[in-house]
């Protein structure tokens, strides 16, 4: 993996799953039943130690990705989050300059501290040829989340918020971008061998705001992160870019990206994967459909994509109704590619 992250063409391609751990898998949802709730999941370093390595000992995968949120940045800032039980997360938004005063800096470490704990002891659980990665969320994402107080359709407050008053709005990012990457190197200093950020609502926006808000913001996070640990490879995640992931590519500074599900592979070979490695990019559904739609659409994309620096994995998160017996085929084909087709 790391290898395919340093611009190298692998013979057969690495690969992990954004969501590889989680309630598609029968283990993972015993242990969730124990811990209590998600959160007491996300900060118990035992469980999301556990939880992390479950996907590996059944599947192999060439990564090991940590257990816990995007939204664990947001609660260490002072926000309260609540996962309901089939609604998703739940903040108490903040949808104004004068709220931001509800935030704070000074428990952010020490809320995080057992996110740490999971990746030190991680670095001795794992094979050792195994990549860890570490993650957060993207400015532009964790304050659709903040603001909105939750999952959205319309992104309406968010939307409103950056449009009608970009010098307020730009004190959340500014304060997103100075605590994420702090945080990212935190990781990185704990064992994280590479780090992604998941942009899942990048693409949202117009591209003049999606200029502002998501490429400005990940490019002053990757010179952050980049000037403390020059040699950790960064994956941006921009979800829904389109033809953004051009401009995405050309000015964030990330040193490889993910596609989601709606690119193309042939353009993304010829357009983006000649500029950097490229990651992804199987429709998660097409997981859950598996047998045959699985395999073509699986060997189509290893054929766009293998003869330069690849990294397998989907366009999106595993989804829960996947049947796990389908991550296993998609093991096996992969792990026979090229010799078998
Ligand atoms: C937007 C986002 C979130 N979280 C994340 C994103 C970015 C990727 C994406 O777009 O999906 C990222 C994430 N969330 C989780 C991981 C763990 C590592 C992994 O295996 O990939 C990662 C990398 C665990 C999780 N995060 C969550 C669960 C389910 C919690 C449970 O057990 O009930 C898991 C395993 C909860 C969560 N967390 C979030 C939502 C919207 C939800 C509820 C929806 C859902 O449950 O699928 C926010």
């Amino acid at each position: 993996m790391l290898a395919a992250l340093a611009g190298e063409a692998r013979a057969r391609p690495p690969f992990w799953l954004m969501r590889q751990a989680g309630r598609y898998l029968p283990e993972y949802r015993e242990l969730r039943a124990k811990a209590g709730s998600f959160l007491d999941l996300c900060y118990n370093p035992d469980f999301a130690v556990e939880v992390t390595l479950q996907p590996l000992r059944r599947y192999g995968m060439d990564a090991a990705i940590l257990f816990s949120d995007i939204l664990v940045v947001p609660h260490a800032l002072g926000q309260p989050l609540a996962y309901l039980e089939g609604e998703g997360p739940k903040l108490d938004p903040i949808r104004k300059t004068e709220e931001l005063s509800r935030l704070s800096r000074e428990r952010f470490h020490e809320v995080l501290a057992p996110v740490y704990e999971t990746l030190r002891r991680l670095t001795t659980a794992i094979p050792t040829e195994t990549t860890l990665i570490g993650f957060a969320g993207a400015p532009w994402t964790i304050a659709c989340y903040m603001v909105e107080g939750g999952g959205s359709k319309e992104y309406a407050h968010v939307k409103r918020w950056a449009y009608g008053d970009p010098e307020g709005f730009a004190r959340l990012i500014d304060l997103l971008v100075e605590v994420t990457a702090d945080y990212l190197c935190a990781q990185i200093e704990a064992g994280a061998e590479t780090v992604q950020l998941f942009d899942s609502w990048a693409g949202v926006l117009p591209i003049g705001q999606f200029r502002r808000w998501v490429i400005e913001p990940t490019r002053r996070i990757v010179a952050a992160v980049k000037a403390r640990h020059p040699e950790t490879p960064i994956i941006g995640f921009p979800r829904g870019a389109g033809h953004a992931y051009e401009d995405y590519v050309a000015d964030s500074g990330v040193d490889a990206v993910g596609l989601d599900t709606t690119v193309s592979p042939l353009w993304a070979a010829r357009n983006l994967q000649t500029r950097l490695p490229v990651q992804g990019n199987l429709d998660p559904i097409m997981l859950a459909t598996g047998g045959k739609a699985l395999t073509d659409a699986t060997g189509e994309i290893l054929e766009s994509f293998a003869a330069r620096p690849f990294v397998f994995n989907l366009g999106h998160g595993v989804i829960q109704t996947t049947p796990p017996e389908h991550v296993a085929d998609l093991a096996r084909q992969l792990r026979r590619w090229p010799d078998l087709g």
